[in-house]
Order: structure tokens, then sequence, then C-alpha cells
């Protein structure tokens, strides 16, 4: 809706206002911050000089250390001040460029009053402190701004729910604090800002959404009702995107107990993190920890195994597809992947629990000191309805009461003193100034002599002990190699029928210390039970982005990881791509969701690519569940070509094309990294164009080759698919795959096909592309 110009002026006039407040405060802030600095050099300057240093004695050498301690405290909480004034005054300099985004006046329907709520990205209060100039978006009233349209509205704060009547809602977008457009909206947060942001170029980077969040984003970002929140959302729809909002309002919630270092994201990979990585600082908050799922494990499997990852898998997988051993491999990792193969593994640990664990000898300078029998009869002679975590617990113990037993009859020992012979002259130093602080105290004195040969000695062992002592403290007594390979030695109930063939190949892996990927989960179950999880208590929520990558089993393990945490959910079953998922159970399954702790959504309108882009992703998928954002832009294309090197000169043709339409990001997505590379060779010689790997980190805009995993969870301005064939996308599984790529695009999608097209591309209706045949 247009606005008469007197409103635009008074709106205007409004925003000129609040830039001149906030100059105001940005003065008398950098007033207070150059004072503190100024300090801070002061107290740096002079640190020393206001310190008292006496080492004489012990209490003169106590006092010294209060004396230094409270000096830096001083020091600290000078610098800690200066920091989060310097946060404040980069957060009012943006605010000073674009104050605010939305406007909503509320009616109270108690006391009648009429306030109009202003929000942005941060609130802002005015000189008294006692009303706000501007409501933090993540504020309770806010989310009358993103539930409701103008009429009866209510939302609900600490105090209960607060009814009442919305009788404006009014859209801005602000810029260098000049109102560049203004609009009142009616029943979506408007629709012709989303048209107008969605319309925009790809970013290498992910923006914020919060001017333009959907009713349905919203109450997923605010919900706190459940511990487990499951959105499944078709691509494009904003998991990602709301998710980080999400976190963002947690933050903003619950800002007196919950910081960035609280909340873990797990992403699909590297790319993705950087893609990510500017969303929350723009919304003034600090990043949070962020992994992949793979970094995650290779930290806690450490060096002793080449660990591999799920894209090595897929590779493997998609160029084996027509071996015959293919079918075995995906039925193997798919059994791993479920939580029968759990239930395999608790057998397993239950009959260790009664027998069968194996130990390693402890060894010191070459020689057995304690027999891996002997830690077996302990550990089988405590009570067995101690559990297995418990017990091997009491076995560390013991262990370390027995080394310390040995340690001291080693000291004797004449390797100890030739090794103190060895030692250096700081060492006798040190065992000196310890025998005259001791002898002080002691009224006969004692022999100087045997009380340095004593304590060098005690030292020597020690120093020989302690990787011993460590080593049993992180549970590396247990044999968890041999053991996890016995899984592979034994039957049990529920295994499949092909269970031999899976051990013996699963064995031939783990002889050359080759973990699988679909092995490490597993894995390091079977570690963890037994040696203890390494729960981590720190984390209270975590976020799991591309749920559909992940195993029912993974998600059991996370959970035993996390166990205190909340999490947030947020997949698409229909972009499966992991052999591990495709047409099987993952994370995101609703059977694995069914208590009280958990809440399913669903996310069906689709914001990335355009109407003609989404219709025919719908009918490649045969899915009526997504639904187009209004959107319009060029039909998809499809070009079939009948030779193999017409494939290479119609990619250049087309990314050529797709630039001079002036599109900033243009994909070309492949299947595989193996053709990633080919196609890569094939015309990097005529393009400026760049090849993405799994050793790449970030992503710029460009011309970009990326094999379809690498691909996942992020966008660009067009994409060119290569090879489309019925060849190369043609089993069923090949469908979500190809599905994923092609929702990649915003704007234009490119399909080039050589030789007859894949099947799931001839179920589309052909009003729904433009095609053409490339003879040469
Ligand atoms: N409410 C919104 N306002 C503005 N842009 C939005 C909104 N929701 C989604 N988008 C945009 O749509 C695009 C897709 O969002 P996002 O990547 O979060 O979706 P996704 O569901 O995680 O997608 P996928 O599963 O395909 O990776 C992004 O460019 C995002 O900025």
């Amino acid at each position: 809706m247009n606005h008469p110009n007197e409103t635009r002026v008074a709106e205007q006039q409004r925003v000129d206002l609040i830039r001149e407040h906030i100059e105001k405060e940005i003065i008398s802030l950098a007033k207070q911050d150059q004072k503190t600095k100024s300090e801070i050099i002061a107290l740096r300057k002079t640190f020393w000089d206001d310190v008292t240093v006496n080492m004489d004695n012990a209490e003169d050498a106590l006092e010294t250390m209060f004396s230094i301690r409270q000096q830096s405290e001083l020091l600290g909480e000078r610098e800690r001040t200066h920091g989060q004034m310097d946060k404040v005054i980069r957060v009012l300099e943006r605010q000073g460029n674009s104050p605010y985004f939305g406007r909503i006046d509320f009616k109270d329907a108690v006391n009648g009053s009429l306030q109009s709520i202003y929000l942005g990205v941060s609130s802002l209060q005015d000189e008294e402190k006692s009303d706000f100039l501007i409501h933090d978006w993540r504020a309770p009233i806010s989310s009358l701004y993103y539930d409701f349209s103008p009429g009866p509205a209510y939302y609900t704060s600490p105090d209960g729910v607060t009814e009442g009547e919305m009788t404006k809602k009014r859209q801005f977008i602000i810029q260098s604090g000049q109102i560049k457009s203004m609009f009142d909206t009616g029943l979506t947060i408007g629709d012709e800002l989303l048209k107008e942001v969605l319309g925009n170029e790809a970013n290498a980077q992910m923006k914020s959404i919060v001017a333009t969040i959907q009713k349905e984003q919203n109450q997923l970002i605010r919900n706190e009702s459940s511990r487990f929140l499951v959105v499944q959302g078709a691509a494009g729809s904003g998991k990602t995107s709301a998710a980080l909002q999400r976190a963002a309002y947690l933050l903003y919630q619950h800002m007196d107990s919950l910081t960035a270092k609280n909340i873990m994201l797990f992403s699909p990979n590297q790319v993705f993190n950087s893609y990510v990585s500017k969303v929350l600082p723009e919304l003034g908050e600090e990043n949070i920890e962020q992994t992949t799922f793979q970094q995650y494990v290779v930290k806690r499997i450490g060096p002793a195994y080449e660990v591999e990852d799920a894209f090595t898998q897929t590779e493997k997988l998609l160029t084996l597809r027509d071996e015959p051993r293919y079918e075995q491999m995906v039925s193997s990792i798919r059994f791993k992947s479920s939580l029968n193969f759990k239930h395999v593994l608790d057998q397993f640990l239950n009959r260790l629990s009664r027998k069968g664990l194996i130990f390693k000898q402890v060894r010191f300078r070459g020689e057995i000191i304690i027999e891996s029998s002997r830690i077996s009869a302990f550990f089988y002679s405590l009570d067995q309805n101690i559990s297995l975590t418990n017990r091997m617990k009491l076995t560390a113990e013991w262990l370390l009461i027995k080394l310390t037993r040995l340690e001291k009859l080693e000291r004797t020992n004449g390797w100890v003193e030739d090794e103190v012979e060895l030692l250096s002259a700081d060492a006798y130093q040190e065992v000196q100034k310890q025998y005259q602080r001791e002898s002080q105290m002691e009224e006969d004195g004692f022999d100087e002599a045997s009380y340095e040969r004593k304590n060098l000695a005690k030292q020597v062992v020690a120093k020989q002990f302690k990787p011993l002592k460590n080593a049993v403290k992180k549970m590396a007594f247990i044999h968890i190699d041999r053991l996890f390979k016995n899984v592979f030695r034994q039957s049990f109930e529920g295994v499949p029928s092909d269970w031999e063939d899976i051990c013996e190949q699963t064995l031939e892996h783990l002889n050359t210390k080759t973990l699988r990927y679909e092995d490490i989960t597993p894995y390091l179950y079977v570690k963890d039970k037994l040696s203890g999880t390494k729960a981590d208590h720190l984390i209270q929520h975590v976020f799991v982005d591309e749920a559909q990558d992940y195993s029912p089993f993974q998600f059991e393990y996370l959970k035993m990881m996390y166990p205190q945490a909340s999490m947030t959910i947020l997949g698409d079953a229909n972009q499966a791509v992991y052999a591990q998922s495709q047409h099987q159970k993952t994370m995101l399954d609703p059977s694995l969701h069914t208590g009280k702790q958990h809440l399913l959504m669903s996310l069906s309108k689709s914001y990335r690519s355009t109407k003609e882009i989404v219709e025919f992703t719908k009918e490649l998928l045969q899915s009526d569940e997504i639904e187009a954002f209004n959107r319009s832009g060029t039909l998809p294309r499809i070009v079939e070509v009948d030779q193999k090197t017409t494939v290479y000169t119609t990619v250049i043709d087309e990314s050529k094309r797709l630039v001079g339409n002036g599109h900033k990001s243009v994909a070309i997505i492949t299947k595989t990294a193996k053709e990633a590379a080919e196609v890569y060779e094939s015309i990097k010689e005529t393009l400026a164009v760049r090849l993405l790997t799994t050793e790449s980190y970030e992503f710029e805009k460009g011309l970009l080759v990326v094999p379809s995993y690498l691909s996942k969870g992020i966008e660009f301005d067009a994409v060119i698919i290569p090879n489309a064939s019925a060849e190369v996308y043609k089993q069923e599984r090949d469908r979500t795959l190809l599905y994923t790529v092609c929702t990649r695009a915003m704007h234009e999608l490119n399909i080039i096909s050589f030789g007859e097209m894949s099947p799931f591309l001839q179920g589309i209706s052909t009003d729904l592309f433009q095609i053409e045949h490339e003879v040469k």
C-alpha cells in the first residue's frame, strides 16, 4: 500500500530523531570508552609498580601472589568493560544505519492503551531508560508482528497472555538512515518485501531473515515446549535460516544462563560452516560452536585409525553402482546404521559383562609389570550387578593403586641410580632447596645426601610412571580394537542373513586400521560404553542440520554424548543422498519421535527458488506437499546432446549465457567428485572456473564446479547439471539426489543430458520446462 507523503515524512522524522539519539549515545559511550582505554594503558604500564614482590619466605610469596592477582583482576575488569562498550558502540552504529524494519500498533484489550512498537535487530531505550524506542525482534511483544495480520491478536509473555487488536502493521527498508521503502501489510509479512529479498542475487554467505520471518518459521524459532524439536522441511523452506534465528532467540531468552559456547551446530560440511558464519554476528550474537559429524568423530578416535568420511563412502558407492558387490555393501551400511545393530552391540556388551573382555599387558621399560589376565581376574571378581562401566572405573582405580605401589618399589632399582646421575643441575638445585625448607622444620634435621638421593630417585621414577598412569586414567588398558573386532566373530539375535559376509568384510578393513564411515558410530559406542562416555555436559542445545544424513544409531549416540541438551533437528527426507539414509529410517523419522519430549513440525513452503523451479522439482519428486512462493522466473531448460564432447561445449555455452544474464554465482553440479574433476579439466582452459572439493573451506561468488554432496545446504543464482541422462540418474535412489541438486538454484536451472534424459525428468509435464536438442 502506498503512503501519503505526510505519513512517510513523519516516519522519516522519527528515524531522524532515533539517529540523533543514537549519535548522542555513541558520543557519550565513546568518551567513557576512551577513559577506560586510558585506564587500561596506565594499568598495564604501572602493573609491576603497584605489585609488592617479595619471595623471601612462604608468607611473603603468598602476599605477592595476592597482590598480582588483585592487580590483574582490576585490569581484567577494565578490559571486559572496554570489550562490552566496544560491542554496544558497534550495535549502535548498525542501528544508526537501519534502526528497525517493522512497526505494529497494538491496542490492549484490558486497559485500552494504544502502543506503537518498532521492531529491530536489537532494542533501544530512551534517555530515561523508561521506554523502548525500538523493541528487539525476540521480545515477547514482537511475536505479534510475525504471527498476526491486522485484527484481533495476542502475545504471550512471562506475565501471561495479553489480548488486544493490531491496528497497523508496517514494514520498512531503511538504509543509511533513509527510508527506502515502506508499506502496510496484510495477511502475510510483506509478500512484496519478501519477493524483493528473494529476488536478490545469491550471496557467498547466508543472511539473517528477521525482517521477513514467516508465521510457521516463527513458531519453530520460538518453540520451547519440547526437548526434541524435529522439523521436516522442503528444500529452501528456510530450515537453516530458522535454525540460526532460533539460536539467536534462545541466546536472548536465556541470556543469564546460556552463551554461544553452550550451543552446538552439527552441519553438513566445511563450506557450509563458512556459508552460515555471518548470520549470528549480523544479529549481534557470537557464533555458536560448529562442527561436522566427521570432525567430531575424528577428534574422538584420534590417529589410531584411518577414518573414512561420508563423502568418500558416497563417492565409492556412486561409482560402484553397477558392480555385483554394490548391493551387499549398501545392505551392510544400512544394517550398521540401524538401531538393530545397536541392539547387537548391546548383546555383545552384555556378554562382555560376564566374560570375554580383553585387556592390555601393562609394561614398564619393556617388562610386563601387570599381566592382562590379572586385570581380567580383578574385573570379573567385582559384583556383576555393578554396571560394566562402573566396574571398569573400579578396575582403573585398582590399577592406579597397584602402579603407585610398583612405582615405590622401583625406586631402589639399579637403572634409577644411573638416571639420577644424568639429571640436570637444576633438578639437583631444586631438591637442595626443598631439603633446606623441610630440614628447617625438623628439629633433628636429616641426612642431606640420603634425602637428595631418595628424592631424585622418586623424581626419576615418577616421570617414567606418569605416562602409564595417564594411560590408565584414559582407560587405554582396555583392548578396544581387539574387542571391536570380536563383534564380527560372533553371532547374535537379529542379524541379517548376510551377517557372515558383513563380518568378513568388516574384519578385512579393521585389520588394515581403517574405520569405514558406517563403523565409526558403532566403534565409538562400544568404546564409550566400556570406558565411560565422554559426555559433554557444557552443551545445552544441539542443532542438527541436514538431519536426513544421520542414522537412528547416530541419533542415539548424539543423545548419549549430550545428555543435558535439548535438540533442534532439521532436515528433508527427500534430500537423503547418503547410502545409510536413502529409503531408510533416518534421525528425522517420526517413529523415533513419539514421546512427550518430542514435537514434530513441518515447513512446506519453498522460498529459495522461483515458482517455475519449484513446480519442476516438485514433479521430479512426485510430491504434492511442496508449495512454491510466488516469485516468477524463466522455465528450467533441458538441453539434450548426442555426443560426449558436446556436453562440455554446452556446459561452456550455458555458463557464458548465465553469467551474461547477470548471475554472480553459477554452479555446475555433478553427481560425483570424479565427474566434477572431469568437467573442471575440460572447461578450465576456456572459463574462469573453480573446483570445490572436500578440502575446500569456503566458496566465493563466480563459476564453480561442485560435486552433489558438497552443494548440500547451499544455494546459487543459477545451476547447471552437466549430465542428467538416464545413464547417470537411473535408479530410484537417484531421484532424491537429482532433486537435491536441482533445488540449489534460486533463479535459473539448466540441465544437460547426454543421450536419453533421466526417467525422473521424463516424468515431468512438458509445460514445466523448455527443451532443446543440440545436434552437432
Ligand atoms: N522468511 C524468509 N525471509 C527471507 N528469506 C527467506 C525466508 N525463509 C527462507 N528464506 C531464504 O530462502 C533460502 C533458503 O533458505 P534455507 O537455506 O534456510 O532453507 P533450507 O530449508 O535449509 O534449504 P535446504 O534444505 O534446501 O538446504 C535462503 O536464501 C533464505 O535466506
